[in-house]
Formats: C-alpha cells, sequence, structure tokens
C-alpha cells in the first residue's frame, strides 16, 4: 500500500482506508475483527477510518516478526544498521509534507508544528544512525597479561508505547535509539493517533531494514498489556500519563523487564524581574500552546516576580489573544483543535473550576467556533491565561494538558524555589534571568530532569530528555539513551594458569 493512498488536500477531505497494523515488513488488514474503535479528525469532528485493534494472535505475530529481525538485525555491524537509518531519514526528509499533513490531520495541532515534529524524527534517526557506529565496549588490564573487556549487547524485542500528543515523532525517539543498538521493536501508538506510526514502519522496510525490525499493533489499553506481559519482550518504553506508567511499571515487574518512563508534568518557569520582558513573554507562550498546549514538558506553572507581574501580564495576554486559531492545516494558523471532544471539555471544565477557585480569567479559556462550516464540528477552545493563582488551586496542582497558562507571582528566589519544587513531578523546568549567577544557582536546585535557562521547551535531539520524580525513570535521546538500550557484558580472559585454591 502507498504512502500516497493517504495524501490529503485540506480538512474534511480525508478517509483513511489502508490498514494501519503492519508486520512482517508490510501492513496487515485483520482476518477476524472482533473489535474496532473510531479515530476522528479533530479540526472537523469527522470519523477517519475504524481502527482495528489487535488481540493476543495478533501481538503474537507481530513480536514474532520482531524476534526473527532480531536475528539478523543484531548481527550487523554499527555501520551496517547506520546506512539503513539514514536512508529511512531521507526518505522522511522527501515524505515531509505527507507525514505531516496526515499528523495535522489525526492529531489537530497547526502544519507548522507538525513539520518541526517530522524533523525532530529525522534528526533523531540520523543521530542515532551516527551512535550506532560508536558503540564500543572498555578494555580493562588485570594482572599477569590477564585481562577483561565489555561488550555492549542489545536487548532484544523492545516495545514502544505512544501517547496520541506527537505521534510521529515518539515513534521516531523510541524506535531510533532501540534500532541503533541492535534491538527490534514492536510500537503501539495512542488509538487516538494511529495513523502516522504506520508511516514510520513503512520507511523503516523500504529504507533496506529485514522484515519485522520495526512492527506497529494498534489497540488500546488490553493490547497494551498484552505487549508489557509477554514474554518474548525484553524492555518496555513508555511515553504517556502518570497512572498508566505506573501500571506498566507494574507489569514489567513481573518479568523482571527494563522500563523507560516519560510521564506528565506541571512543571514551573521562573521569570524574574531582570528578565529580558520581550524573551520572557516569548518563553511563556513557548512553555504553555505549543501542540495546544498538549505538551508534556509545558511550563504551566508560570511564577513572575511581584515588580514585573503588570507588565508581564499585559503582553502574554496581548499576544495571547492574537493567537491565530483555526484549519490546522492553513499556514496562518498557530493553533488547532485539540485532540479530542472528551479532552476538549476536561480541559474547559479545568478553566470553569479555576474560576470558581478565585483565579481571573484573563484571557480566553471558551469554546471556539470557527467561521469556515466545515470546521464547526472541530474541537477548538481559545487560549487561556489564569491570573491571580495560588498554589493551592487545581489548576496549578493538576497538569491539564492544554491551552491554560496560570500565572503566580512571589517575591524572593529561595521562596520561588522551594514553590517550584512543590510538586511531585519534575519532568521540566525554566528560569529567566540576566543575572547568569543566579540562573545556574536556581537550576541547580530545581527538582527536574530538563531545564532551560532563558527558553523553554526546545528538545535537540542530542540532548537528553526525561524527568525526576514521578515524571519518569530513563532518558529519550542523546548519548545516554544507549544504556537504555543494550545491557553489558562482562568478559574476563586469563592469559595465565588458573590459579586454584582447591
Ligand atoms: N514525558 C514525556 O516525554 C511525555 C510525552 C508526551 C506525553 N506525555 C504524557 O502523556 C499523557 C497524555 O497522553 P495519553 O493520554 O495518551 O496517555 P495515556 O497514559 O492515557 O496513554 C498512553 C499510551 O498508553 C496506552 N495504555 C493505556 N493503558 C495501558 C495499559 N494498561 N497498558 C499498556 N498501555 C496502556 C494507551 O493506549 C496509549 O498508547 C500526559 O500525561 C503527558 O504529560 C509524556
Ligand atoms: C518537542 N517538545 C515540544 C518539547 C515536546 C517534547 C515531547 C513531549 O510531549
Amino acid at each position: 500500500m502507498r504512502l500516497a493512498a493517504l495524501r490529503c488536500a485540506s480538512s474534511g477531505t480525508v478517509d483513511v482506508k489502508v490498514p494501519l497494523n503492519f508486520w512482517c515488513g508490510d501492513r496487515v488488514k485483520i482476518k477476524d475483527v472482533s473489535t474496532t474503535e473510531p479515530v476522528y479528525e479533530p479540526a472537523t469532528g469527522r470519523v477517519l477510518c475504524e481502527l482495528e485493534l489487535c488481540g493476543s494472535v495478533e501481538v503474537n505475530q507481530a513480536v514474532q516478526a520482531a524476534q526473527s529481525a532480531y536475528q539478523a538485525w543484531s548481527r550487523m555491524s554499527g555501520m551496517e544498521r547506520a546506512h539503513i537509518m539514514i536512508e529511512a531519514a531521507r526518505i522522511i526528509e522527501n515524505r515531509r509534507e505527507d507525514i505531516a499533513e496526515i499528523e495535522v490531520v489525526n492529531n489537530g495541532k497547526s502544519i507548522t508544528e507538525a513539520r518541526m515534529d517530522v524533523d525532530s524524527a529525522r534528526l533523531c534517526i540520523e543521530y542515532y544512525a551516527g551512535v550506532a557506529s560508536t558503540l564500543a565496549g572498555q578494555h580493562i588490564q588485570l594482572p599477569g597479561g590477564s585481562f577483561a573487556y565489555t561488550r555492549r549487547e542489545p536487548l532484544g524485542v523492545c516495545v514502544g508505547i505512544g501517547a496520541w500528543n506527537y505521534p510521529f515523532q515518539i515513534a521516531a525517539w523510541k524506535s531510533a535509539p532501540a534500532l541503533a543498538c541492535g534491538n527490534s521493536m514492536v510500537f503501539k501508538p495512542s488509538p487516538v493517533t494511529p495513523v502516522t506510526a504506520v508511516m514510520l514502519a513503512e520507511i523503516y522496510a523500504k529504507a533496506g531494514a529485514p522484515e519485522g525490525l520495526f512492527n506497529i499493533v494498534q489497540g488500546g489499553q488490553e493490547t497494551g498489556n498484552l505487549l508489557c506481559h509477554h514474554p518474548d519482550v525484553a524492555k518496555v518504553s513508555f511515553t504517556g500519563s502518570v497512572p498508566t506508567g505506573k501500571k506498566i511499571m507494574e507489569m514489567c515487574s513481573k518479568g523482571v523487564k527494563q522500563v523507560t518512563l516519560e510521564l506528565g508534568g506541571k512543571s514551573p518557569l521562573l521569570i524574574f524581574e531582570d528578565s529580558d520582558l520581550g524573551n520572557a513573554v516569548k518563553g511563556a507562550l513557548m512553555a504553555n500552546f505549543l501542540s495546544q498546549g498538549q505538551v508534556c514538558s509545558n511550563g504551566t506553572r508560570v511564577f513572575v516576580q511581584r515588580q514585573m507581574l503588570p507588565e508581564f501580564l499585559e503582553e502574554v495576554v496581548r499576544r495571547t489573544k492574537d493567537i491565530e486559531i483555526g484549519d490546522p492545516l492553513l499556514e496562518s494558523t498557530r493553533m488547532g483543535a485539540l485532540v479530542s471532544r472528551p479532552h476538549l471539555d476536561r480541559v474547559l471544565g479545568y478553566v470553569e473550576q479555576a474560576r470558581k477557585e478565585g483565579a481571573k480569567v484573563l484571557c480566553g479559556g471558551e469554546p471556539f467556533v470557527p467561521l469556515d462550516p466545515k470546521l464547526r464540528g472541530g474541537y477548538y477552545m481559545t487560549p487561556c491565561v489564569l491570573g491571580d493563582c495560588t498554589d493551592d488551586m487545581t489548576c496549578v496542582k493538576e497538569e491539564i494538558f492544554g491551552p491554560v497558562m496560570s500565572v503566580l507571582s512571589f517575591e524572593t528566589e529561595e521562596e520561588a524555589l522551594l514553590r517550584a519544587n512543590n510538586s511531585a513531578l519534575g519532568l521540566a523546568a525554566g528560569v529567566f534571568t540576566s543575572d547568569v549567577k543566579r540562573a545556574h544557582r536556581v537550576v541547580e536546585h530545581l527538582k527536574a530532569g530538563s531545564c532551560f535557562i532563558n527558553n523553554y521547551n526546545i528538545t535537540p535531539v542530542e540532548v537528553p530528555f526525561g524527568g525526576f520524580k514521578m515524571s519518569g525513570i530513563g532518558r529519550e535521546n542523546g548519548q545516554v539513551t544507549v544504556e537504555h538500550y543494550t545491557q553489558m557484558k562482562t568478559v574476563f580472559v586469563e592469559m595465565g594458569d588458573v590459579d586454584s585454591l582447591f
């Protein structure tokens, strides 16, 4: 089935007819489909397709395919693996627009952002292609000419389970390091956004990967459970919510399987009075409104030093009101649709709750109905800035995962740090200041895995990304991720006689 079968021209015109499961190098139509689930186009509310969910038969087939590909792939040299990954990256570059458009249709984010996500996916694969050829062990000299060496060996069949906010990017961020290290993968996208991960599977196959190297099984919780419990799966890398992450860890503990958990956040952004106002405002917008606010690392608790608060609020509200909402496939659109109707309702409910708890809605927080009639059934809202927030409010404590910025004020650095760290989550944090000493002092004390100084939400693939506390375990991207997709073997070599005690 050609990728072009999915090509779209504008919102409201796409029907996905091709199968979305993929193993043994091809799209798979399930024989006796017992369960399907509708998949929606967030921009219009139309049904895009009925998703065929995988049960144990299909999960077994996909894992088996991955096992057999693993035999060949794990024996290849890093350079050989790199060659295929570079080719995959090249195909992604050529198909950038196709992939980005379909991502928009299934996820609702703007085409501008979708293109950036596709670029991040490609760069990640290019980066780990480079890493593949550098994988090496150590040589350790021992007495009498004896020595030991270490080997970095792959784990086997790895499972990736993705969230719906960055469907294509998550599939690449998980598969690139896994494959570079010699593993194979079975990936389960979110059933809300199942359409683009399978394009990545086709691309790897086209680039020359052995059949079964990267497979897609579609489904929700049940399919995920089957994968986590599967005896032939060595590791699970999960991106999603904290409650699901806990379940994944529990299931993996039964087989003592390794886990990587990329979970939720409620990250703080500290803006000191000596900051450059323009950059601080731009940073706060980037920290809250990318992907309709549906970003794990978002800095949704914006602490502003009291002296700067009035001018910050004035500017941040002005710029938030200017955000162009609408058809996510239009170049001018900066904010598209939220991912689903229930999610939109949940986010609007948080705004209502904030109002009841005493926060001031400075702008937005309302359902938005575009003028274009075909978009009337879409899941839009106006981006929201909440003022007069306090630490005990629900909007400040819970991950909303929508375009809602909570602004709080503070007096001193010490107080800001205490309040910023007062969360069970620790994915990211940011600080804006022109005082270089303060910047590093504050970052040293912030309990978060990814910290930004004078910027926010940039994730170059060569830099590790991941959380402290309940935001996760392990890292994605960067050199360190090799450790999460390999195991170390130590080999002792005796060059003399055995010095036996017996
Ligand atoms: N830290 C990160 O890198 C990162 C990135 C993106 C999203 N997230 C987080 O993801 C959440 C939003 O995504 P979501 O709503 O898709 O999360 P979710 O936890 O509901 O679902 C994530 C994935 O897990 C699957 N799943 C659900 N129950 C399962 C089970 N029992 N066993 C196995 N798999 C199961 C889902 O089908 C989906 O594929 C937010 O909390 C967000 O912060 C984190
Ligand atoms: C690329 N972003 C915007 C930093 C998103 C990282 C993945 C988290 O949801």
